[in-house]
């Protein structure tokens, strides 16, 4: 907790920032992504030499710096908020007010319990507000939020916010169904099971317009 005069710490900030934020450091941007990547590759280098690997192998050998830039420029790259996808808006000539659903975004995530992918879709909807937004976007909103460490709860919530800050309305829904293969390729090893979240804001709440929601899914 902070105290008059006390010094602002990293735990009062953790403390602070909403949970549905991923926990990131205060400094987790110092670095520039070379350096990062620089820094990774050293580590996975280290991971590889104690599993016994020989990085003097051919086809072993730039594994490490494939890793590292896989991490920071793609899988990753959600962490830094200077990947933000640009939402491109435009007015609504038609003044369409009818719920406008997009089925079926591809979701590729990764677990930040076990750091294996998280694949699955994303059904996102929202009502206009004025203005509308490019599709791609609403796919390129999930790519972010996807592009982190994640848990699929924190997901579905960042999508939403996201959502609700580029379209400037509380009307939005999100569902994500995921199959998660720390689920699948390790532990209780189950193929089949898949999980699903959903977050529903403003009008969505109304049990008529998920249910409008949820039909056009095929839920
Ligand atoms: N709520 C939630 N749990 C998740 C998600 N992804 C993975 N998990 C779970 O996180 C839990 C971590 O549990 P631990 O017992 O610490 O890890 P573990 O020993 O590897 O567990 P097992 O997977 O059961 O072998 C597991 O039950 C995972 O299934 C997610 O998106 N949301
Ligand atoms: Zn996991």
């Amino acid at each position: 907790m902070i105290h008059n005069n006390d010094q602002i710490t990293d735990t009062d900030i953790a403390y602070f920032a909403p949970a549905y934020d991923t926990p990131l450091r205060p400094d987790a941007f110092d670095l520039d992504d070379e350096t990062k990547i620089q820094l990774i590759q050293n580590h996975f280098a280290g991971i590889m030499h104690v599993l016994g690997l020989d990085l003097d192998d051919d086809s072993l050998k730039d594994t490490p710096k494939r890793v590292a830039k896989m991490y920071v420029k793609e899988i990753f790259s959600g962490l830094n908020p200077s990947n933000k996808p640009v939402p491109t808006l435009f007015k609504n000539p038609f003044s369409y007010n009818q719920m406008l659903v997009e089925r079926n975004i591809s979701v590729f995530s990764n677990c930040e319990h076990h750091f294996v992918p998280i694949t699955g879709k994303a059904h996102v909807a929202y009502f206009s507000n004025g203005e509308v937004i490019g599709l791609s976007k609403l796919n390129r909103i999930v790519q972010y939020c996807s592009q982190r460490p994640q848990i699929q709860e924190r997901l579905t919530i960042q999508i939403a916010n996201e959502i609700k800050e580029a379209l400037g309305t509380e009307d939005v829904a999100v569902i994500v169904d995921a199959h998660h293969h720390c689920v699948s390729s390790r532990g209780v090893r189950d193929i089949n099971s898949t999980t699903l979240t959903a977050e529903y804001c403003g009008r969505f709440r109304e049990a008529d317009v998920k249910n409008e929601f949820l039909k056009y899914i095929g839920s």
